[in-house]
């Protein structure tokens, strides 16, 4: 066989066919492109289809019996020709070459087996030295992406929705931010509306200062709580300006005229619960660019919308209201109001002057909304205004929807708060690492590991299946170390630690120049080819905008690391082969490392 770098600039060498990327930034080869490429040439040559047709033509595949990539010819379009027929003729003359160990048809596939030697010579020295940056690239140049997320409501519970939203969009957002994009990463609060008013009420009647200090978010739950009790046992038994609810109506007059003094209280609570918000999002990794919310919705945004909507045509009143009616357009998305009769704003409305402000501000490219499903057809309602008012960057905006959880509760009680969820799941998790007494005894800090551990149990349930779909929320699968589960992920990282650090006199900087042909094992093999895989994995994975489209890779990348175990011995082997079988690992644990980041985790070194 050629040298590797011999045979890396032949491959540079070969024109893009169709670059779905711009330019790499890395100067390093992203290896599953060089194959596309010179598959697309040579199967043009013997073809005579255009390569610019074949490149994108040629998918990943699910498992690694059907090869690295393949080509569904139907998809080449040629009249006349049976596919199955093309695809025997055409893998027959395929040329291996150096590049791949076999071609084969498959029906009207043609299946393409990297040759695992070279990939191995080029995947693992490019993740050793390209560490966490291993499967980012330059997808696009200068472009901004807003991901608003989690968008809880202040003075209500943090709601599995909220929970979702938050995993979601982080991960979005680690996933734009290593294929190249600008991230915006955007909280918007539920922090304006009657409730508000009530809520201030509240807190003159049942307000404590310590506590809202210390705890805002419980504390303001309480008093929103309590002070709707009062409404309720009032019923109509006292007229509307002397009762609780009168009072609360116009106290949020005052903020909407916006009257300092009313004001004044809203902007602590405000505040307060941020400080809070910031360090439990910590515990996910997730840090915001901006904390926004419905009340920073401008109100010259507001007034121009509510202009727009006449200018063009849109509105009309009834009873003082003032609806849109969207039927026009689709059937579907019905009528909606945009302003009540009393002339306060709505959620809707708010949505609309919220995209507005952030165009003018950011000019972003794309922005994705990351929504519980049964907002659907409030997010269709503000995008499809936002197009009728003939803004050009509607068609810019994405919802990324999920579906719900079933029996998220605390034992304490059914209404949940993020970090309580947080904190049971930690001390259900330490519980659980406390059964293997000689284990535990060698963790340095057991409660930190219990809470990495513990988050990563209730990320990787949510993230596991298609967004859309409901999940129930399961303690004991949850947490299990077995099957496919967060604290799995965590061991298996913890455990490719160890086989580092066992391997005491063979250090990193050796494993780079290890003879990486002595990588024979069927295992061996099978582990090298996913490896190469990762940055597909995430290019798919912004296509589909799902997070199990990486989680199911990085279970397939620990199952097979499991079975290497079995075969591949670092210890009592000659240096040459344990080098190379520890570089094999290392890698391995580098790319599960970047997987678990990028899903917002925090891999452990020891559980
Ligand atoms: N732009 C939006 N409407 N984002 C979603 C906000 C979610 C809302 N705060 C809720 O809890 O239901």
């Amino acid at each position: 066989m050629a040298s590797t770098a011999n045979m890396i600039s032949q491959l540079k060498k070969l024109s893009i066919a169709e670059p779905a990327v711009a330019k790499d930034s890395h100067p390093d080869v992203n290896i599953v492109d060089l194959m596309r490429n010179y598959i697309s040439q040579e199967l043009s040559k013997i073809s005579g289809v255009d390569s610019s047709l074949i490149f994108p033509a040629l998918e990943w595949t699910n498992t690694m019996e059907r090869g690295d990539l393949l080509i569904p010819i139907p998809r080449l379009r040629i009249k006349g020709a049976n596919p199955k027929d093309l695809a025997v003729q055409w893998a027959e003359k395929f040329p291996c070459g150096d590049f791949l160990e076999k071609v084969e048809a498959n029906g009207p596939f043609i299946q393409f087996f990297f040759n695992p030697q070279f990939l191995a010579k080029l995947v693992i020295p490019d993740i050793l030295t390209r560490k966490e940056d291993y499967g980012s690239c330059k997808l696009v140049e200068n472009k901004k992406v807003i991901i608003e997320f989690s968008s809880p409501n202040i003075a209500k519970p943090f709601h599995a929705g909220h929970l979702r939203s938050t995993i979601i969009g982080g991960f979005l957002a680690n996933l734009y931010e290593k294929l190249g994009w600008e991230v915006i990463r955007m909280n918007y609060l539920g922090d304006w509306g009657k409730q508000f008013g009530l809520l201030a009420v509240g807190f003159e009647r049942y307000g404590n200062e310590e506590a809202l200090v210390k705890d805002p978010i419980h504390h303001l739950f309480d008093v929103y709580v309590r002070i709707n009790k009062d409404i309720e046992e009032e019923g109509d038994s006292i007229p509307l300006e002397q009762s609780t609810n009168g009072k609360a109506r116009e106290y949020f007059k005052r903020m909407e005229d916006g009257d300092e003094e009313a004001l004044k209280i809203w902007k602590r609570f405000r505040e307060f619960s941020i400080e809070k918000y910031i360090d439990t999002y910590a515990r996910l990794n997730i840090k915001y660019d901006v904390y926004s919310g419905e009340s920073q919705v401008s109100k010259e945004s507001m007034l121009k919308a509510i202009d727009l909507f006449k200018e063009k045509g849109l509105t009309h009143e009834d009873r003082g209201a003032v609806l849109i009616d969207l039927t026009k357009f689709n059937k579907k998305l019905g009528k909606a109001i945009v302003q009540k009769s009393d002339g306060t704003t709505l959620y809707l409305t708010r949505d609309v002057g919220a995209a507005m402000d952030r165009y003018e501000k950011y000019h972003f490219d794309k922005m994705i909304y990351v929504i519980a499903s049964q907002q659907d057809l409030h997010a269709a309602q503000f995008f499809e205004i936002l197009k009728q008012m003939g803004f050009e960057w509607a068609k810019d905006l994405q919802l990324v929807n999920f579906g719900m959880v079933q029996g998220m509760s605390t034992r304490k009680g059914t209404v949940v708060f993020l970090d309580n969820i947080l904190e049971e799941t930690k001390e259900k998790m330490h519980e659980v690492m406390k059964k293997n007494e000689n284990k535990y005894a060698q963790i340095e800090h057991p409660e930190e590991v219990a809470d990495l551990v513990g988050i990563s149990a209730v990320m990787i349930q949510d993230m596991q299946g298609k967004r859309i779909n409901n999940y129930e929320f399961k303690w004991e699968r949850m947490l299990s170390f077995e099957g496919d589960t967060g604290p799995y992920l965590q061991y298996a990282h913890s455990r490719l630690r160890s086989v580092e650090r066992n391997a005491s006199g063979i250090t990193q900087d050796k494993w780079i120049n290890a003879d990486f042909s002595l990588l024979k094992e069927p295992a061996a093999k099978l582990l090298i080819r996913l490896l190469g895989q990762y940055p597909d994995v995430l290019r798919n994975a912004i296509k589909t905008h799902e997070p199990t489209t990486v989680v199911t890779y990085l279970f397939k990348l620990t199952h097979q690391v499991s079975s290497c175990y079995d075969v591949l011995w670092v210890a009592g082997q000659t240096e040459e082969l344990a080098t190379a079988r520890l570089a094999l690992y290392g890698a391995a644990r580098q790319v599960l490392y970047n997987g678990m980041r990028l899903l917002g985790l925090t891999p452990v070194e020891r559980m």
